[in-house]
């Protein structure tokens, strides 16, 4: 299959070196013509992903109407932020019919929109969008170590097909019909894993960790459940898989985010040493937003947007988190989202 790949970061170069090594024609997109010439050169993603050669099979561009001829698979793998825009330029550049995967994790910012979402809106006329996620570092597929994620769309016997069809020895994908649960599932577990790295960073301990996971896996499943999704959708892949690898992971973007903030950086401190996207900080305010529309309590999600805003320090979450109101595990609580 000829597969395009917008966005070249770790992500979309991890995945781009995968599908090319398994024997696929892949077409690696930045918006930097730099970026591109110095992959074409060093055969290696220098800025994003050092140390993993570029297969023979993977063609760097910058030029969007030379990555796009030919190809039959899109895989929009830009932060979630820029996803709109990215697909509002492959329409301009007339590949709007082309079937589409969006492997971003998050909320669009401002919008509160799920990747699937945006892709509906940009591409109304589009057969065929959906979403890849699920547990999966860069890092480790670009060294073609296993993993499992899952595939969601729009066309369930197109994502079968899809499924089976791209299915590898190092990349299992499993089909799943609720991409509403596997796109909540993917942002807000982000989330949690700030709040994890916080935790750790802080030394509140293991039990602490394993409390705020399973109440973290709480929240996701309320808002997902709120939002249409079903809840055995959190307990797969893209929702209980992914929040433990992010939580306990270290290769995790979000994770070291809390981490240094633990340590008394500032969040734009710690945004700019990571050098990657962490979309749990953006999700955090659409999160909170989400819930109090939906009305479901999410108070650690809120205690990080607080955080965020200035309103609580890092020392003072735990014993915030630990003094509410005791409660049934499976209580649906009302909603004590702030206002602002
Ligand atoms: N890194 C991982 O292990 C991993 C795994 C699964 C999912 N994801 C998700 O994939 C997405 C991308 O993550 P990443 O790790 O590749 O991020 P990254 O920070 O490594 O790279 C981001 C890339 O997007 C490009 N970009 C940013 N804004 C753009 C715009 N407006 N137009 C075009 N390109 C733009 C940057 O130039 C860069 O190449 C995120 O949503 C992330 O949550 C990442
Ligand atoms: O490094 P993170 O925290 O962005 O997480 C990467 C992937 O989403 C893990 O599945």
């Amino acid at each position: 299959m000829n597969i395009t790949v917008l966005g070249a970061g770790a992500w979309g170069t991890a995945l781009a070196v995968h599908f090319a090594v398994h024997g696929h024609r892949t077409a690696l997109w930045t918006r930097n013509p730099e970026h591109a010439a110095q992959m074409r050169l060093h055969r290696e993603n220098r800025r994003y992903l050092p140390d993993v050669a570029l297969p023979a099979q993977l063609s760097p561009h910058s030029e969007l109407a030379d990555a796009l001829r030919g190809c039959e698979l899109l895989l929009a793998v830009v932060p979630v932020a820029a996803l709109r825009g990215c697909m509002e330029a492959v329409r301009g550049a007339g590949g709007a019919g082309i079937p589409v995967l969006a492997a971003c994790k998050g909320f669009e910012p401002q919008s509160g929109l799920l990747p699937f979402q945006v892709l509906a809106q940009v591409l109304p006329d589009n057969g065929k969008t959906g979403v890849l996620s699920g547990p999966s570092f860069a890092q480790e597929l670009a060294r073609q170590l296993p993993c499992a994620v899952c595939l969601a769309g729009n066309d369930a016997a197109w994502i079968r097909a899809l499924s089976a069809e791209l299915n590898t020895a190092v990349m299992r994908l499993y089909a799943n019909e609720d991409v509403v649960g596997v796109c909540v599932g993917g942002a807000v577990k982000n989330v949690m894993a700030i709040a994890a790295g916080l935790s750790d960073g802080l030394g509140l301990g293991m039990n602490a960790r394993a409390a705020l996971m399973t109440r973290g896996l709480a929240e996701m499943n309320r808002l997902a459940v709120a939002m249409g999704a079903q809840e055995t959708t959190m307990m797969g892949l893209s929702g209980m898989g992914d929040l433990l690898l992010t939580c306990t992971g270290a290769l995790s973007r979000n994770r070291q985010v809390g981490l240094a903030l633990a340590q008394g950086q500032t969040l734009p401190q710690a945004l700019a040493a990571l050098r990657h996207v962490a979309e749990g900080v953006p999700a955090v305010a659409e999160v909170c937003r989400a819930a109090r529309h939906y009305r479901i309590d999410m108070p650690v999600s809120q205690a990080l947007f607080d955080l965020f805003e200035g309103r609580t320090a890092a020392a003072d979450i735990a014993a915030r988190l630990m003094r509410r109101e005791p409660t049934g595990e499976h209580t649906r609580a009302p909603a004590q989202i702030s206002e602002k």
